[in-house]
């Protein structure tokens, strides 16, 4: 099992877990983020029992979905995390995260923010440079502290998957060619307030086979065996996030058969594992409610505007990701093909294309595999406040974020006199 659904029909009616979605729409109106804590509880104890007796250190990718109640609830559960700024290291920190358990990726890293990480005691930083090690290391001095180091290296593997989140191959930004690897680390293990402790890459994400996955491990231990024969100690092997999900017609491997497959390359090597998974953590735990405002049929094309738009939900047109979109309410009436869109003035603002469905005004809609990169990617444009989130446990329902006001937007802003 990859993931573990809690949206589904009774009757004519979806719920969420004992939720009717109708019902939600009712309370907290629409927009709204819609996710269920036991999606997220149990996919988490799938990916945590399927490592079995292996040391190992699940640091859920924060991007994916940074809502507190999220990062609270798998706190709870015992998971770290995987930040790429200094805003994510303040969210996991304010939600009960571990920083003991939290590991800090990207390329631009500010100063700022490895003095943050360093004075909350990160477990490790994950160097994506050369020069972002020598500025680690002076800032470490600086504090008086020793930082924890893996360097993220770049395998140049081919994720196989949509070229803007493959981060892998040598064309890519992210991460330290493996060939420059030994001489950074040696670098690395000879700076004074540098501590080298982990060896770390991330190749994409939405992978939908296991291969990458192996080629890029192989390669991070072959590695491993240069660095100990060089007098480098590594305690813990991260391989990153990236585990695909189905958002349609896709079948990622599971989650079970994701980690087998990584214990079992890494099983001669007792580094700690670490994973930072985020899409498969959440990505199928949350939908977007939505309702219809109106139905425009011309000789061309039938339109559904809904109240959700391309802030709200932003993949569909940065990498024309397919969502699958169920009605809440199953009708029996003639269905017709339509464009599901936003109120956005762009032409790019669409939540899913030739969707066979049978609706009428005022109907509620639901975006399916919404819970990651949905939310934490929407943004304001068109003056548009960000949607409300719920999270459902069994029949509560809790309000995790209050849908913006207009004068929330603003509230920021002066005028020049
Ligand atoms: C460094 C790093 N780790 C983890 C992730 C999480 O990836 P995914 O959501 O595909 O599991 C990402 C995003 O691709 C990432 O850039
Ligand atoms: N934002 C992307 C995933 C990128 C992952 C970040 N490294 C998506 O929605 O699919």
């Amino acid at each position: 099992m990859s993931s573990f659904s809690s949206f589904e029909y009774r009757d004519s009616q979806l719920f969420v877990e004992s939720v009717p979605l109708a019902e939600i729409a009712a309370k907290f109106g629409t927009p709204c983020y819609v996710y269920s804590s036991a999606a997220i509880r149990t996919t988490y104890q799938i990916f945590d029992h399927a490592f079995g007796q292996r040391d190992h250190l699940i640091c859920y990718a924060v991007k994916a979905n940074s809502n507190l109640a999220i990062l609270n609830l798998l706190a709870r559960l015992g998971s770290g995390f995987d930040i790429v700024s200094g805003g994510e290291l303040q969210r996991v920190l304010k939600a009960g995260g571990d920083p003991q358990k939290t590991v800090f990726s990207g390329v631009g890293k500010t100063p700022e923010e490895i003095r943050a990480a360093l004075a909350a005691n990160i477990l490790c930083f994950n160097v994506e440079s050369e020069m972002e090690l020598m500025v680690l290391n002076e800032i470490a001095g600086q504090m008086g502290k020793i930082a924890p180091v893996s360097l993220r290296v770049n395998p140049d593997v081919d994720a196989n998957t949509h070229p803007y989140i493959s981060t892998g191959m040598k064309e890519n930004k992210f991460g330290i060619p493996a060939a420059e690897a030994g001489r950074i680390y040696s670098l690395a293990h000879q700076l004074p307030h540098i501590q080298v402790s982990g060896l770390d890459c991330h190749i994409g994400s939405q992978l939908t086979e296991i291969a990458p996955f192996i080629e890029a491990a192989d390669k991070m231990l072959d590695l491993l065996a240069r660095l100990q024969t060089m007098g480098v100690t590594i305690k813990h092997l991260d391989l990153g996030g990236g585990l695909g999900i189905r958002y349609d017609r896709e079948s990622p491997p599971s989650i079970e058969a994701y980690i087998k497959a990584l214990c079992t390359i890494a099983e001669n090597h007792p580094q700690q594992l670490l994973i930072e998974p985020g899409r498969s953590m959440v990505g199928n735990a949350g939908l977007l409610l939505t309702r219809v405002h109106y139905l425009k049929h011309t000789s061309h094309r039938n339109f559904a505007i809904v109240d959700a738009a391309m802030n709200d939900m932003l993949r569909p047109a940065l990498y024309q990701a397919y969502h699958s979109i169920l009605p809440v309410t199953k009708r029996t009436g003639e269905t017709k093909t339509y464009q599901i869109v936003g109120p956005v003035c762009e032409t790019g603002d669409f939540l899913g294309h030739d969707r066979n469905l049978a609706l009428t005004k005022n109907d509620l809609l639901a975006v399916m595999s919404a819970g990651a990169y949905g939310m934490s990617m929407s943004s304001n444009y068109n003056t548009r406040p960000r949607a409300a989130e719920v999270m459902v446990d069994g029949s509560t329902v809790h309000l995790i974020r209050a849908r913006e006001t207009v004068e929330d937007l603003y509230a920021l802003e002066k005028l020049p006199i």
